[in-house]
């Protein structure tokens, strides 16, 4: 029996042709081509831009010709000077309508519960890896879990007990790097005796920064003290450098965003069926397992800590903490909600809904500071005017010491600090363009669009618009500066002034037209619930940096390099610190 099935199979096999094979892969292929075009040549509201190919869309544009890989940024600045205000662009099979002008964004950034725009993604590849429908960021579910995980995120970051916790974190956080930086001879003298002795690895400032958020973020979110800073400096900083918990969490971490690309990207087919790429994609799988099942193990500990703590007690101001107790009744905010919807049905977060919102906290909450804080040291290093003059809104704050430890009050006060972070956002915008979906038929820039329609809004270019900004290639920061002194709607708190982002361009007069021109933090109800988490860590680093050191970069000369996807990061900036004199 077994013999007879082999020889149906080898004869089968020995009547097969090139020309059979041929025919087996060139007919889905063909069938693919013509299903491409088609869609493309009968899509509605046909507008300018780069002719897509199909498999890839329009990404071939992402590479020169001489092969070199451009940003995202620089390559979406080209189409809008090649194809206006509003163009198209395809990405494998999705068309994405880009917008360059902030009153096309208007319906995107006001703050409606009834927005058409609140969705952000059209494809719903990767529920199997938790990148879709769970968490804040990734959520389509916009009615059903998005709305809670939202309302019990923002509850978390957005409650004035944490600023006071946030700020003491990174003061040690800022001293334990400035520790180390001394040991490892970041930090030198006039005599430059140490200047030779360090790898350009070590001179990095983005390396740094990356660690120092991730520990940053792991502190506020679990509660405990991260250890990328500590293991960066392989011992060098005479610290210890156990693996511990921290450190395998985080490197997971990272590999699980890493992995969301290949996820988000390849089709299902590919990602299950291609050998070597399945293999990829299995390992990516392996290690959100153990992720998420890390995660869930310190979320049983702490619930079990919390049942322990008596009543009386307080608890910690962690996110997880916070998480696990809202909406129960040791909720000291039971019912109250910083943001609140309407249609939630109010309840206790599930272990794996936490996980997601932990995850949200390190995928929108670190690499976004942390680049930030390079571009500002790259622009104060060119802006020798500007950093006089933070110098001396620092010395009228602090007068001459140069230690004291950074208030509340303090990060107030610090207006032309906050100016200049807002400035170096807008000339180097970290998060270059938001995604938005409409969830209904709608009018976008005089045209109609179906449903799911995707929108990409380039900030990049708002950011620049001379109707909004004046000089706009120039690092100025008194433009925001100058409107912070003189907004009469200003309680005089500047914290508070950009808590209520209000997204206004620096001739905010001139009308309606320009009115989302500063999006440093997007807008609307989806707007980042990280901001003022973001703005104590960056007010008090920049501060503590600036008050006591000289901040010089190896190569003046050198352009900022970064590289640029829906993020830009900064790739390489080589610093070294003096004591100021
Ligand atoms: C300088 C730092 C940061 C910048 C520039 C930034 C910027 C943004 C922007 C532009 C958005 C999109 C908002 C929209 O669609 O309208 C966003 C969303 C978000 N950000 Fe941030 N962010 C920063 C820091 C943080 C931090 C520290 C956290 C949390 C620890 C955070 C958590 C989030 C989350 C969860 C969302 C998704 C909100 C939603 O979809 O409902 N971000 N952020």
């Amino acid at each position: 029996m077994l013999l007879t099935s082999l020889d149906f199979l080898l004869t089968f096999l020995s009547s097969i042709s090139f020309a059979d094979i041929f025919i087996l892969f060139a007919i889905p292929f063909a069938f693919y081509i013509i299903r491409f075009y088609y869609a493309y040549y009968i899509r509605p509201n046909k507008l300018p831009g780069p002719f897509p190919l199909p498999f890839i869309g329009a990404n071939y544009r992402m590479f020169t010709l001489n092969f070199r890989p451009i940003g995202l940024d620089d390559l979406f600045e080209s189409f809008r000077s090649q194809y206006g205000d509003i163009f198209e662009v395809w990405f494998g099979n999705e068309r994405t309508i880009v917008l360059c002008h902030p009153k096309y964004m208007v319906k995107m950034h006001q703050a409606s519960t009834k927005s058409k725009y609140i969705k952000r993604f059209a494809t719903f590849e990767g529920k199997e890896y938790g990148i879709v429908d769970n968490g804040v960021f990734n959520n389509n579910d916009i009615h059903g879990s998005w709305k809670l995980n939202r309302m019990v995120f923002s509850n978390a970051l957005m409650r004035p007990k944490l600023d006071r916790d946030a700020l003491q974190w990174t003061i040690d956080l800022v001293e334990e790097m400035e520790s180390c930086w001394e040991k490892i001879g970041i930090i030198i003298d006039d005599n430059d005796m140490n200047k030779k002795s360090i790898d350009d690895e070590i001179l990095n400032l983005p390396k740094w920064m990356v660690r120092f958020t991730y520990d940053m973020i792991y502190r506020v979110a679990i509660g405990i003290k991260g250890n990328a800073l500590n293991s960066y400096t392989n011992n060098k900083c005479g610290l210890s450098n156990d693996e511990n918990e921290s450190n395998i969490i985080i490197n997971s971490i990272q590999t699980y965003i890493e992995g969301a690309m290949y996820v988000r990207f390849l089709p299902k087919f590919v990602r299950d069926y291609f050998p070597f790429i399945r293999g990829i994609i299995r390992r990516y799988m392996d290690n959100k397992e153990f992720l998420y099942g890390k995660l869930t193990e310190i979320i049983e500990k702490r619930r079990r800590e919390i049942a322990e703590t008596p009543l009386n007690e307080e608890l910690s101001t962690d996110m997880l903490t916070s998480f696990i107790i809202a909406n129960t009744d040791r909720d000291p905010h039971k019912g109250r909600f910083v943001e609140k919807f309407e249609d939630v049905v109010v309840r206790p977060m599930k272990n794996e809904e936490m996980s997601g919102n932990l995850m949200d906290a390190f995928i929108a909450g670190t690499d976004t500071t942390a680049n930030l804080f390079c571009f500002i040291v790259y622009y104060l290093a060119h802006s020798p005017e500007v950093l006089v003059r933070f110098r001396q809104e620092i010395d009228s704050i602090f007068q001459d010491d140069r230690t004291r430890k950074i208030t509340l009050k303090d990060l107030d006060n610090l207006k032309y600090c906050e100016s200049i972070i807002k400035e170096a956002f807008r000339m180097k915008p970290v998060f270059t363009t938001n995604l938005r979906l409409n969830s209904e038929e709608d009018e976008i820039c005089g045209y109609i669009w179906p449903a799911n329609t995707v929108f990409g809004l380039f900030y990049g270019a708002i950011l620049k618009r001379p109707e909004a900004w004046n000089e706009p290639l120039k690092f100025n920061p008194d433009r925001f500066y100058n409107h912070m002194i003189n907004d009469k709607d200003n309680d005089n708190n500047g914290h508070d002034d950009l808590v209520n982002n209000k997204n206004i361009g620096e001739k905010s007069e001139d009308g309606d037209d320009i009115k989302y021109s500063f999006t440093m933090f997007g807008g609307g109800v989806r707007m980042c619930p990280g901001r003022k988490l973001a703005m104590i860590e960056l007010k008090c680093l920049v501060t503590m940096i600036y008050r006591k050191y000289d901040v010089e970069l190896v190569d003046m000369n050198a352009p900022l390099k970064t590289k640029s996807t829906m993020l830009t990061a900064c790739v390489d900036l080589l610093f070294r610190l003096k004591l100021r004199k």
